[in-house]
């Protein structure tokens, strides 16, 4: 295979649609027939969603759902995406032209640290993304193509005159459609979520089965997941998927990993995410394998817990697989609801919402827990103003622009990467001011700078291709307060979006949603802020194993296990997985005199004694 016909953009989609050459036409649907097992004894959920919401909503490869109703040009509203200005016809500007003007690269410091930006990206893609057609192995050209040779797909981003950057078009293929039993799509058109949408670490197992089993030792049976050890380190699996699931580079070490996600690869700060939550599930099985060997009287040397686990029935290995994985499942949520999304959207929200950690909590079958489209193409893409243009490893700085899809830093310094990403906070900002390396040199790797996307530009044209209404209508939604004129918004957004835009309601939602300020204590502003906490509110009452749901045996967790799980950290996954000896109190903030560093021996890890107790005493073991 000649790697280098393969590029960034071709990656990224394909990495999306699960690495199947021909794209989504033929991923592995996997088994999409509705749930038949008994719901209520299930202890473990289903690696694919099902049988978790009555309906199976949430499950893998199902049509988003939608809090306002889809905005689409045609004259029945069914497909073709907003393209003029509501008094008439007049265009919407390009969004490359937005994005030039509304989004510059100015840094603005903050006392964030690189950590919030990379835990908003590895938490998206638990929960969604929405697959792009592409044509066998590669991603579909639309630029250069004359219109009759052109994809119906195509949505290319027109460059505006006097573009500092690009020169006509911009690459862009609209999402898929979903289609009804009989194939038919679906109107008005609707998008698909590949990924279970549950915050159920599908990042790290996979959305479905397959792709589980490629991550397990003994060939998809063992307790452990899969690792490769380089220079003595431990670190993802090889995916050895032809053709190559990213860019290997000439070095010794340099091969894709494979994670549950398969943007795994796309920058290496993020690789680091998936390495750290792969590695505790490992820790947590071998934990729960010495609790047990102790409880029953047996010798616990770590050569006996490995005896053990690779000796044990199927049967038992099975279930050490699975309880380590509910329990990872588990401390994702904490993290995740628990510690960052209060930052995210503030206190007040997390109060209207209900999204609190400190009372147990109840299933409600009549949430939908699906993905909502306007929070996956609009709302929760906010991350992308929090991304910088590089990091540091050891005092050095990286450039993600020279390296997307190339994994070898990720692979050669996971525990430095760590380490800065915790005290570099450069342009890690909610506002106006865009990385260049994602607004002019997205993808440009090893296909150079012509090749190159704008994610900015994408987003909004995304947002168009969805039929995500514009900004006003959401902020109506959720009764704040309505705006009328271009001067209620902020001084300088106010300036370029009435230049940019002929009138208010034409405003995008992702430009109206930047150029709000931060709610109090919290990093989005008030539109935004309600759709995410809206669609966590919603991914949480929704989730039938929500991990503080009140205790319904044999699925919650019980008080042990609970505060178990609600005393662990991301201090202490950090600790553990960057091999630190100290850590700053506030993982969300850089080290500063207000959140000094502490010996990471205050972290404590999981303590799995409540399990193993439930465990050996229901004869599970
Ligand atoms: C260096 C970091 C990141 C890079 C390079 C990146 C890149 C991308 C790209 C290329 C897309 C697909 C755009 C499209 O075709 O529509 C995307 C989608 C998305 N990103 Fe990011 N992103 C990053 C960080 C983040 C962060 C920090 C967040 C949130 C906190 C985030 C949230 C999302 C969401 C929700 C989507 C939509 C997924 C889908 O519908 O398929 N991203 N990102
Ligand atoms: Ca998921």
């Amino acid at each position: 295979v000649n790697e280098f016909c393969v590029s960034p953009p071709d990656l990224y989609y394909a990495n999306v649609n699960g690495l199947i050459p021909g794209g989504y036409n033929n991923l592995i649907k996997g088994d999409q027939s509705p749930c038949t097992k008994d719901i209520e004894s299930l202890r473990y959920r289903e690696l694919d969603g099902r049988c978790n919401h009555p309906k199976d909503y949430g499950s893998t490869l199902k049509p988003l759902k939608r809090y306002l109703p889809a905005d689409y040009h045609d004259e029945k509203g069914w497909n073709t995406p907003r393209l003029y200005s509501v008094v008439g016809n007049v265009a919407l500007p390009s969004p490359r032209l937005i994005s030039w003007k509304l989004f510059p690269d100015i840094s603005i410091n903050s006392d964030l640290s690189m950590f919030t930006m990379q835990f908003g990206q590895f938490l998206s893609h638990d929960i969604g993304v929405a697959p792009v057609p592409t044509s066998p192995n590669h991603t579909i050209t639309c630029c250069q193509v004359s219109s009759r040779y052109m994809n119906r797909d195509c949505f290319p981003i027109p460059i505006p005159k006097g573009d500092p950057r690009f020169q006509k078009c911009m690459e862009f293929v609209r999402s898929e459609a979903a289609k009804d039993d009989d194939g038919n799509q679906i109107n008005p058109r609707e998008q698909l979520n590949a990924l279970t949408s549950f915050v159920d670490s599908s990042t790290i197992y996979g959305s479905n089965l397959g792709t589980s089993l490629r991550l397990r030792t003994e060939n998809g049976k063992g307790a452990l997941l899969l690792t490769t050890l380089i220079h003595g380190k431990e670190r993802l699996p090889n995916d050895t998927s032809s053709p190559p699931a990213c860019l290997r580079t000439e070095s010794p070490t340099s091969y894709c990993q494979l994670s549950g996600d398969g943007r795994v690869n796309q920058q290496p700060v993020l690789s680091t995410q998936h390495l750290s939550f792969h590695l505790y599930h490992n820790y947590i099985v071998r934990q729960l394998a010495k609790g047990i060997l102790k409880r029953k009287g047996f010798k616990t040397s770590p050569a006996h817990v490995e005896k053990y686990i690779k000796t044990v029935s199927e049967k038992v290995k099975e279930m050490l697989f699975q309880e380590a994985r509910k329990i990872v499942g588990a401390i994702f949520q904490k993290i995740a609801f628990c510690d960052y999304l209060p930052y995210i959207v503030g206190p007040e929200l997390i109060v209207k919402f209900d999204l609190g950690c400190d009372t147990r909590s109840k299933y409600n079958p009549h949430i939908d827990p699906r993905i909502a489209n306007g929070f996956l193409a609009g709302a929760y893409r906010f991350g992308h103003t929090l991304i910088s243009n590089s990091y540091t490893v050891n005092g050095a700085e990286e450039f993600f622009k020279d390296e997307f899809f190339i994994p070898d830093s990720s692979i050669d310094s996971h525990e430095d990467i760590i380490a800065g990403m915790l005290n570099t906070s450069k342009g890690v900002h909610f506002d106006r001011f865009f990385a260049n390396g994602i607004t002019e040199h997205l993808f440009e790797t090893k296909v150079g700078p012509k090749k190159a996307l704008d994610l900015a530009s994408v987003n909004i044209q995304r947002g168009r291709d969805h039929g995500i209404p514009a900004y006003l209508h959401w902020r109506k939604k959720y009764n704040l307060r309505p705006l009328t004129d271009f001067e209620d918004f902020s001084k300088q957004c106010s300036q370029i979006l009435s230049q940019l835009y002929r009138n208010i309601y034409d405003v995008d939602l992702y430009p109206g949603g930047i150029c709000e300020p931060s709610v109090t204590r919290g990093v989005v502003g008030e539109t935004f802020g309600h759709i995410i906490a809206d669609q966590f509110s919603d991914l949480k009452f929704g989730d039938r194993f929500f991990f503080t749901h009140v205790h319904q045996y044999p699925q919650g967790f019980n008080d042990d296990q609970l505060a178990a799980i609600l005393d662990f950290s991301s201090n202490a996954l950090l600790c553990f997985s960057g091999k630190l000896s100290v850590i700053q109190e506030n993982t969300w903030l850089k080290v500063s005199p207000d959140n000094p560093l502490v010996p990471c021996s205050t972290f404590d890890q999981i303590d799995v004694q409540p399990w193993v107790r439930e465990l050996v005493d229901h004869h599970y073991f």
